[in-house]
């Protein structure tokens, strides 16, 4: 056989008419009327005109009939082409694509054909030279596939302005056909039969015949239920054992029950099946393919399916049920109101509030339809609207709560056709990546076109949806981990409340951030009342009156209290009291985003990885300097478990070198001598570097990870450099004091005889010609050079090192700068420099672990947080353990950073 020239049709002869064909025959005459009930879209669209009309200044009534839609029909008049239901049939290259666009569109997120049967079938068909064999419905449905195909390619054709006019009706020819085959049915019901009606709905929905697919569907409701679909296989009797396997079934009947919601939210009107009305197990998450190899029939290669999708549009149906209920009630009443002689129910309306929410409101009603007509209703609204603001009135009781609207986009954005997310749109295994709130972004956008809608108005209507700090910014004095007061920070917003701890330092460097303390006797003189007034009194009033949107992002408000502030140290309000505000309300926005805190924090600077890389704790075991009471000079000795191949192996990795790190002290040093400093690790009475060392190298050998962790080292050099010289016995009565060079030559020998990766603050903080001639040493060496002190995660400082060529990292604090976004502008401008970033706790920590999502949010390949112990210490690494099994599950790529931890960044593959 031709397959160029395959004909079908030869037994679709002598027809006569169907049910489905007086639906085909239905030209929409002008007068058409159909009734569309109180919740229909295209209802609310009117009767918000109708009140503007109504309530416009010059009083006249405005009514341009172009602008009035009296139903969702687009089409007009059809051209009818039965009589040609015997042509030829598409080549067998257009069939394919034509099929492969279905299989990858609607069958998504409609599963009610079996994709592996289809093809199996599909193949046949074009081996075969007679028709024979084939069954009607089957048939009906493949032609109804080449009709959906080739409107959509119609489409693509008309958006990259290719089209042919000469195809451009080829959709219509198809389906008539299909429709022309489906009159020879046999009148036995069979699932065959509801598939290719279904299929029907789809291709008259994408091509805007919505009151013609209700009635099709209508069709379908009817057979499914009276082959017994609506019930489990055990509960149906007298249908005989033709139906196909019970997963199928459950397809098939969640196909019409999706549909027939959504449709019924679309038009007004009561669906066809009612919650009560059937009982039928969810279908499984497999995909077709998957569960016909698994059954042993095929071995197909695995398609575009994307996992629990359309479970999760039956649940979204559920809910579309609820929200058609509540939106009756609430359109039908609000319509009613009658704006003069109901002044008493507007009495107490703050006006200025409802103009914006009303503005809104018709933004996102416009965006939110899947129906070109409704959406140029609701833009014609708009443009109304900028005219007059009275119509805001009467949309008072029409704007729905976030929530409601939420739901409304997700399912109606879900359940509409050839939205499905993919691969090729961008939103491949979206359900498996994103919350909800995401998923209704996602499909928003991939629905722009049919809107009409650009990407910036979408985004502006997206965004300004108020959602903002609801309640008084509430603060208090809290501990931290040494005993100190420290600043806690509480932002209410209606997704609940959020916290943030702010840690201080104890080695601090001369150009950080002030955090302010209150002097005196309490405390000391370490109080932070003043802080926490200036939170309460000042910060948070002045936030709560600014109504900042939090899904705009955190920027805008750090920017307020850098302002509000307005000393370039936050010396008037206090860092403690500023960064605690910035570190709740990022909390606060990322829920507003709906997005995981690092999630958020990697939005903030300006990226989107598209692979989460999981940070290498650097432990630090052996403490000196001011956070210990031993004699070392040294701040801090740290272990990096770079050869683990997760987070999770490397923290146990860590433990157990700290474990026996811990025997080694106590058999070298006794009991007394495993006290531990500040950040957790051991203080041994050691003074020397190498005794340090060689203590780690012990254990680490002991716990038999030999070759398998790093070492990191803090000398923390500020805190003993005085005269020009570093005197490594600040902590003794017995001064050694070593020249720069000296130093430098310390460290080398050190490096030359220790697996060390990585050197921070090796000299003081305004030393820059000593950090310059080092850096270019410790290239040769491959170490990492950061910046602490030096660089106070100050962009000034930053721009400087950068100037002089003095390392090659940052180590990002977020109380050395006072807010989160200031912060992540040094990382930004570390990384354009091609830094690395080094996150990093402070020696006086809370049990916050923000710096956790922190280092994950901007894939920054390390951190260190202290030693495996203290509770402070371990929120955080507790916290990156949940972070890595949530990656996991989530199924976004992820990765430990392990021995390439220096180029996470890029590997991280910031979009
Ligand atoms: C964490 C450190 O200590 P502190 O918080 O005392 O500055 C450090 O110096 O890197």
């Amino acid at each position: 056989m031709n397959h160029l020239t395959k004909q079908i049709g030869h037994d679709t002869t002598s027809i006569s008419p169907s049910p489905e064909q007086d639906v085909a025959d239905d030209h929409h005459p002008t007068t058409f009327r159909r009734y569309l009930g109180e919740a229909s879209d295209i209802r609310f669209f009117h009767a918000v005109e109708s009140a503007f009309c109504q309530q416009s200044e010059s009083g006249q009534q405005e009514d341009d009939p172009e602008a009035r839609v009296e139903s969702y029909e687009q089409d007009g008049p059809r051209q009818q082409f039965l009589e040609q239901s015997q042509g030829p049939l598409p080549p067998r290259a257009s069939a394919d694509n034509f099929v492969d666009i279905y299989f990858s569109t609607i069958h998504i997120a409609y599963p009610f054909v079996s994709e592996p049967d289809f093809r199996q079938t599909y193949e046949s068909f074009w081996r075969s030279d007679s028709l024979e064999g084939f069954r009607g419905p089957w048939l009906s449905l493949l032609v109804t596939i080449f009709a959906i195909g080739s409107c959509y390619v119609g489409i693509a054709e008309a958006e990259g302005r290719t089209s042919n006019p000469q195809t451009s009706r080829q959709h219509q020819r198809h389906f008539d056909r299909a429709i022309a085959i489906a009159q020879n049915y046999s009148s036995n019901h069979t699932v065959d039969h509801i598939c290719a009606l279904l299929a029907q709905c789809f291709y008259l929905l994408a091509t805007c015949q919505t009151d013609r697919c209700w009635t099709t569907l209508g069709s379908a409701v009817r057979i499914a239920q009276s082959i017994g679909l609506h019930v489990e296989d055990a509960h149906r009797t007298g249908v005989g054992n033709t139906l196909p396997s019970p997963e199928m079934c459950r397809r098939v009947w969640y196909s019409i029950f999706v549909l027939d919601r959504l449709l019924a939210l679309q038009l007004g009107r009561p669906p066809a099946i009612s919650e009560a009305g059937f009982d039928v197990q969810l279908p499984s998450q497999q995909s077709d393919v998957d569960f016909a190899n698994s059954t042993g029939q095929y071995g197909m290669h695995e398609t575009d399916w994307v996992g629990d999708y359309f479970i999760a549009m039956i649940k979204f149906s559920e809910i579309i049920g609820r929200v058609f209920e509540s939106l009756s009630i609430l359109l039908v009443a609000s319509i009613c109101v009658d704006l003069d002689s109901d002044k008493e129910i507007f009495k107490d309306t703050d006006w200025t509030a409802v103009d914006e929410d009303a503005e809104v409101c018709l933004k996102v009603c416009q965006a939110l339809s899947s129906n070109s007509n409704a959406a140029r209703l609701a833009s014609d609204m708009m443009q109304r609207l900028k005219k007059t603001r009275t119509i805001s009135k009467v949309l008072k009781n029409l704007i729905l709560t976030r929530g409601d609207l939420f739901t409304l986009g997700e399912t109606m954005n879900c359940v509409a056709i050839g939205v499905v997310p993919t691969a090729e749109n961008g939103f491949g295994n979206i359900t498996d990546t994103l919350p909800s709130g995401d998923l209704f972004q996602a499909t928003m956008l991939s629905q722009l076109d049919s809107t009409g809608l650009s990407q910036e108005s979408f985004n502006l209507m997206y965004q300004t949806m108020p959602y903002e700090v609801s309640e008084p910014v509430m603060s208090f004095q809290r501990l931290d981990s040494r005993g100190k007061p420290t600043v806690q920070v509480e932002v209410e917003t209606k997704d609940g409340k959020f916290r943030a701890l702010v840690p201080s330092g104890a080695s601090k460097g001369d150009y950080e951030a002030i955090e302010l303390r209150d002097g005196g006797e309490a405390y000391g003189g370490a109080g932070v009342q003043k802080a926490v007034q200036n939170v309460q009194e000042t910060i948070g009033p002045a936030l709560l009156e600014k109504q900042y949107d939090l899904e705009m992002g955190l920027k805008e408000i750090d920017s307020f209290m850098i302002k509000l502030d307005g000393s370039s140290d936050k010396s008037h309000l206090g860092a403690n009291a500023i960064l605690g505000v910035s570190m709740a309300c990022a909390r606060a926005c990322a829920a507003a985003k709906k997005l995981p805190l690092y999630d958020f924090l990697a939005s903030e600077l300006q990226s989107s990885p598209k692979h989460h890389i999981v940070p290498v704790p650097f432990f630090n075991v052996l403490n000196g300097g001011v956070h210990s009471g031993n004699t070392m000079a040294f701040q801090e000795f740290m272990i990096a478990p770079t050869g683990a191949n997760s987070i999770t192996q490397g923290i146990q990795w860590a433990t157990e070198v700290y474990q026996t790190l811990r025997s080694i002290i106590i058999k070298k040093f006794g009991t007394a001598a495993i006290g531990i400093g500040d950040e957790g690790g051991f203080a041994p009475p050691i003074t020397q570097p190498t005794e340090a060392l060689d203590l780690i190298m012990s254990a680490i050998k002991g716990a038999g990870h030999e070759g398998k962790i790093n070492i990191g080292i803090d000398p923390a050099s500020s805190e003993f450099f005085g005269d020009g010289h570093y005197d490594l016995g600040f902590k003794s009565n017995k001064p050694s004091k070593l020249s720069s060079t000296e130093l430098a030559d310390l460290y080398r020998s050190l490096v030359d005889k220790y697996p060390i990766v990585l050197l921070e603050d090796p000299f003081a903080q305004d030393d820059w010609e000593s950090w310059k001639f080092f850096h270019v040493v410790s290239k040769i060496d491959n170490i990492e050079v950061v910046g602490d002190d030096l660089l106070a995660t100050n962009l000034i400082r930053i721009e400087k090192a950068a100037e002089v060529d003095a390392c090659d990292s940052l180590l990002l604090k977020v109380n050395q700068i006072g807010t989160v976004s200031e912060s992540l502008a040094a990382t930004k401008r570390a990384y354009e420099l091609g830094w690395v970033v080094f996150v990093s706790h402070r020696s006086g920590e809370t049990t916050d672990d923000f710096i956790a999502d922190l280092a994950v949010g901007i894939g920054c390949g390390h951190l260190k947080a202290g030693a495996p112990c203290r509770g402070e210490r371990v929120a955080k690494y507790n916290r990156l353990m949940d972070i890595e099994e949530e990656l996991q599950a989530r199924k976004v790529g992820s990765s430990y950073a392990g021995e390439s931890f220096r180029y996470a960044y890029s590997q991280a593959k910031f979009a």
